[in-house]
């Protein structure tokens, strides 16, 4: 049962519409939420997942407004975080309404003012969940800068980043508040998550309102303020800014947004999120915000406002310096001719062609195309991904470059198709007989993909007999779910 401060009763109450009931809103309060998953199309076709998933008993019922979005039911002893498909990338466990925004920000809501969002800024992304949705909607194209600000947060996030197979990534580790400054008008669109007072969650957090405090709330607001203002200023004319929050509280949503338009009232426009699916009118605003309580939906509580930038806006500091020192070098085409023909070899991969191939020491990378416009401008915490270190006698292939280039391998004569306990051992880090492994050639034949529903877990070394694990350490789990 949620523990719920009387102040906080008192304070929403006043806010609550209309035509919405205080009771319904504190029954809801008090309710388990229904659990929800997204399909990582970039991996697997909903049809294809759903046709997995249906042999382990689950059931899906499709969430509104997000097409990749189910609530799912499944045997109660079945644990979704811990089951292969899981964490081989095919789903990101997300609540329903979290999948609002992003949905948000590519929808043209029918106003024709669609732009090209080719560059595109999350401000505050981890752990992910809406980071990993925007960059399946942009299928894995242009660049998508993800920062975080807490740094154990941005560990998490990279791991999602990996675990979904997302290619167009930057991570950054700032506070929001500096892009506006350093990166100034580059965005064609920004998602704004904003760090907030969480009101909405005490259906997953019993605790989320138990010392709720105004003060708290209007605490926050000053950094949301900031924060939306330097997202506003990093965005280009023309584009679009999402601002979300999963509180309920006024004082940091629809003031939030009020507070930007009155900065710069000329190049500000809320667009309406009215239309964004069917049913979306019970949850929106006169602004045309879409203001999610609990009971509307049954659903976390959330908050999501959409706002085009008009009109280019002054800058509020001069253009930082440039930033010295960048660690990569682009490669030379007889490097990036070697490293091709590598993953040709070794794996039937061909390397995408807007990317360009980057050398650091003895590591190679490969980076979105459109990055090479940001470099110097900020430091980046990790760009694209890491394709192979050089060794003695040619290259070894990363792990995330296999899992990250898993749609371009041209045949599967290099990929070894395991079963769930076979993908099981694997996972946990073991080495596999090849005896077990149905119709296997015994020869030797060194770096092959291991794959599961026909993905790639990661890469083995076929020595014969065994095929020996090279899943880094890191990623090694302990406890995996047998069905
Ligand atoms: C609501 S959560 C983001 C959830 C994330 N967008 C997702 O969908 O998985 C807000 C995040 O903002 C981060 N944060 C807090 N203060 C920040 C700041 N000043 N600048 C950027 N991020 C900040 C928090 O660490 C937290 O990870």
């Amino acid at each position: 049962m949620a523990q719920i401060n009387p102040d906080y009763l008192t304070h929403i109450a006043a806010e609550l519409p209309k035509h919405l009931d205080m009771e319904e809103f504190v029954a809801a309060c008090h309710r388990p939420l229904r659990k929800s998953i997204r399909i990582n199309t970039l991996k697997i076709s909903i049809a294809d997942f759903k046709q997995v998933m249906y042999s382990k008993g689950w059931e899906f019922e499709p969430i509104p407004w997000c097409k990749e979005g189910f609530w799912i039911t499944h045997n109660e002893n079945q644990q979704p975080g811990n089951c292969v498909e899981h964490i081989q990338g095919l789903f990101y466990i997300q609540e329903a309404s979290s999948m609002l925004p992003p949905e948000a920000l590519f929808n043209d809501l029918g106003t024709n003012e669609t732009y090209q969002a080719d560059i595109v800024l999350d401000v505050a992304s981890a752990p992910g969940s809406k980071t990993t949705q925007l960059a399946a909607l942009m299928n894995n194209q242009g660049l998508l800068i993800a920062n975080e600000y807490s740094s154990s947060r941005v560990k998490i996030l990279h791991a999602n980043v990996q675990r979904m197979g997302v290619r167009q990534t930057a991570l950054t580790h700032f506070d929001g508040k500096v892009f506006g400054e350093y990166l100034y008008e580059k965005f064609d669109a920004i998602l704004l998550d904003a760090p907030c007072g969480g009101e909405g969650t005490v259906r997953k957090d019993v605790n989320a309102l138990k010392n709720w405090q105004l003060d708290d709330v209007t605490d926050i607001a000053e950094t949301q303020k900031q924060l939306i203002e330097s997202a506003f200023l990093a965005l280009k004319p023309g584009g679009a800014l999402v601002y979300s929050t999963c509180t309920l509280s006024q004082i940091e949503n629809q003031q939030i947004c009020h507070y930007i338009q009155q900065q710069y009232p000329e190049a500000v426009k809320f667009a309406s999120l009215n239309n964004l699916f069917a049913g979306a009118e019970q949850a929106c605003t006169e602004e045309g915000f879409l203001h999610v309580w609990p009971q509307i939906f049954d659903s976390e509580g959330f908050f999501v406002a959409k706002i085009i930038k008009t009109a280019s806006v002054p800058r509020l500091k001069k253009c930082p310096k440039q930033q010295r020192n960048f660690p990569f070098v682009s490669a030379n085409p007889t490097q990036t001719i070697a490293v091709s023909e590598y993953f040709c070899q070794s794996f039937n991969i061909s390397l995408p062609k807007q990317y360009n191939v980057m050398i650091r020491d003895d590591e190679y990378w490969l980076f979105p195309e459109q990055f090479s416009h940001f470099i110097g401008l900020m430091r980046f915490q990790r760009i694209g991904f890491k394709l192979a270190d050089v060794m003695k006698k040619g290259f070894k292939a990363k792990h995330e470059a296999i899992i990250a280039l898993s749609d371009f391998i041209e045949n599967q004569d290099s990929v070894i198709e395991l079963n769930r306990q076979q993908a099981i051992e694997f996972l946990m880090g073991r080495d596999i007989p090849t005896n077990e492994v149905n119709g296997l050639d015994i020869t030797p034949a060194g770096e092959m993909i291991v794959s599961f529903h026909h993905k790639p877990l990661g890469v083995v070394k076929h020595l014969g007999h065994r095929l020996k694990n090279n899943l880094p350490r890191e990623l090694v789990k302990d406890k995996i779910e047998s069905v």
